[in-house]
């Protein structure tokens, strides 16, 4: 700018600037721009010296405010005022404005702004498996789950987005899990009712009177599966019983009224027969007394004999009758046997082991399909781990088959309590046990089973005071992607051959 000669020039020039920079017409202002116009004074000092008093009280902590301590060191250093200006635009907009360019956040920003992979995948995880136990009744609650199961397994799902995700979800699905709640209680009051019923209809039976009672104590909460197992069966027993009852009923007292009008048949038979038989014999003794020779007694002794043996056949037909009902009634004692013996079948179908309270093969047959679906449907590995007593026929003939049973109440009972709530046990045979174990690579199987086997050194099983070593081999095989779980199972088995083969007492990963 040429210099300016008279004061009223520099003065009208200062108005003219100060609308120009838009700057507000105070007198510090018009002082300063004066000064500047006339260039009679020099620009005020940069303070080098206060910044940096500030600069050491400055917060530091965060990534961002790092970065901008850094300018503001920049700027005293360089004497910048447009630095120093963008340092504190940069501070007053810290968390207001994070899409600005000039303060576009670092790798670490973003990285915290995302929530951690595995805690994601472990979060779908758990949502995945909160829905079976909701059932399907609420259709919004599983579009939100499908939707926060999608966003959770996306690429680097947001803080912000999981955050208002799961506080919806978790709402819905605190009514949903109420609702659960409450249907639960009334089917099972419904349940107590049903079964209060049969009991009231059943006075007269003690037995059935006692496995109503013990229904409804077995259906108290809290309940679980083996315990809806003994349920079914009881009711079973119960249906059973109460069938076998009717059908007995309904039997004698169609035994009765056929008893009833055979016999009347027969005694209306025998009554005329009898009242005809006596007459005849009356009439025979009339004559026989009055005869004189013996050529006039003989016919009428035929006459005697004649109606003596057709009354001893009409009894003896009599006779034939009634065995013929009682074969009749054994026949039927022979089909409530048979019927009987389906029941036991039928029992036998349930889900649990009566020796030693672990699954049975329809039991594991279940529980795997389960296992390997959840597996495949959220990606995650699957082991099965076979186990085989080993030298069990020892026992056995040394001690006896109950002192084996008991071994294997002792084996079951230390394995269940040496896995993890969600691994299963099943008795796949005699003596060999199968174990299904979520989540786990072979690997972690092989530890697993080695684990229970440094268990059952320590615990002992005892009988009639001799301490027992139990010991078994094992095979542990993973189930690979889309594998039949059958070959899981031939390769653990296989593995358990290996086993046994090479010494016992080990385990083989197959
Ligand atoms: N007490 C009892 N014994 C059983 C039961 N089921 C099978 N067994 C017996 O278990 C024994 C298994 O014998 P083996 O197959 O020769 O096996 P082992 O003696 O364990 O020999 P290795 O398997 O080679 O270690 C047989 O004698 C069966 O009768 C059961 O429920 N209770």
């Amino acid at each position: 700018m040429a210099a300016l000669k008279s004061p009223s020039d520099i003065a009208r020039e200062t108005l003219k600037q100060l609308a120009a920079r838009r700057l507000s017409p105070t007198p510090d202002n018009y002082q300063a721009l004066y000064e500047e116009i006339a260039g009679s004074a020099s620009p005020p000092a940069f303070p080098a010296a206060a910044l940096r008093g500030i600069l050491r009280v400055m917060p530091g902590q965060t990534p961002a405010q790092k970065r901008l301590l850094n300018q503001l060191e920049q700027a005293i250093a360089q004497q910048s005022w447009s630095t120093l200006q963008s340092v504190m635009v940069g501070y007053a907009n810290l968390g207001l404005t994070p899409a600005d360019a000039s303060l576009a956040p670092t790798p670490l920003e973003v990285e915290a702004a995302h929530v951690p992979q595995r805690l994601a995948l472990a979060l779908a995880r758990l949502v995945d498996n909160t829905l079976p136990a909701l059932g399907e009744e609420d259709m919004r609650l599983g579009d939100m789950a499908t939707q926060l199961v999608g966003m959770l397994r996306s690429d680097m799902p947001t803080v912000a987005d999981t955050e208002r995700m799961l506080a919806d979800f978790g709402h819905r699905l605190s009514f949903a899990a109420e609702e659960q709640g409450a249907l639960r209680t009334s089917l099972l009051t419904l349940l107590h009712l049903l079964f209060e019923n049969i009991a009231a209809l059943s006075t007269d039976d003690d037995w059935l009177h006692g496995q109503v009672q013990a229904l409804l104590a077995a259906t108290a909460p809290p309940l679980n599966l083996r315990r809806l197992d003994e349920v079914e069966q009881r009711l079973k027993d119960v249906i059973f019983k109460q069938a076998e009852a009717k059908l007995h009923t309904r039997q004698a007292q169609e035994q009765m009224r056929e008893l009833l009008a055979t016999f009347i048949e027969r005694l209306a038979q025998m009554d005329e027969s009898s009242s005809s038989y006596h007459s005849q014999m009356e009439q025979c003794a009339e004559r026989i007394s009055q005869a004189d020779r013996l050529q006039d007694i003989t016919p009428l002794l035929e006459e005697v004999i004649r109606a003596t043996r057709a009354m001893a056949l009409s009894s003896r037909v009599a006779r034939g009758e009634l065995q013929d009902l009682r074969e009749r009634a054994e026949a039927r004692h022979a089909e409530i046997d048979q019927l009987r013996q389906e029941l036991d079948r039928a029992s036998s179908m349930a889900r649990h082991d009566a020796l030693t309270g672990s699954l049975n093969r329809k039991g594991f047959d279940e529980a795997v399909q389960r296992e390997v679906a959840r597996a495949q449907r959220q990606d995650t590995p699957l082991c099965i781990a076979l186990l085989d007593v080993d030298d069990f026929k020892s026992i056995n003939d040394r001690l006896g088959h109950a002192a084996g049973d008991e071994a294997l109440v002792h084996l079951a009972d230390v394995t269940r309590q040496g896995l993890r709530p969600q691994d299963q046990l099943a008795r796949y045979g005699g003596e060999e046990f199968i174990i299904i174990l979520p989540d786990t690579v072979v690997d972690e199987g092989v530890q697993v089973m080695r684990r229970l086997q440094r268990e059952l050194t320590t615990r002992y099983f005892l009988k009639d005071g001799e301490r027992l070593l139990i010991t078994f081999s094992a095979g542990v095989a993973q189930m690979a992607g889309k594998d039949d779980i059958s070959d899981a199972i031939r390769r653990a088995d296989q593995g358990m051959y290996l086993a046994k083969r090479s010494g016992k007492n080990r385990v083989v990963a197959a």
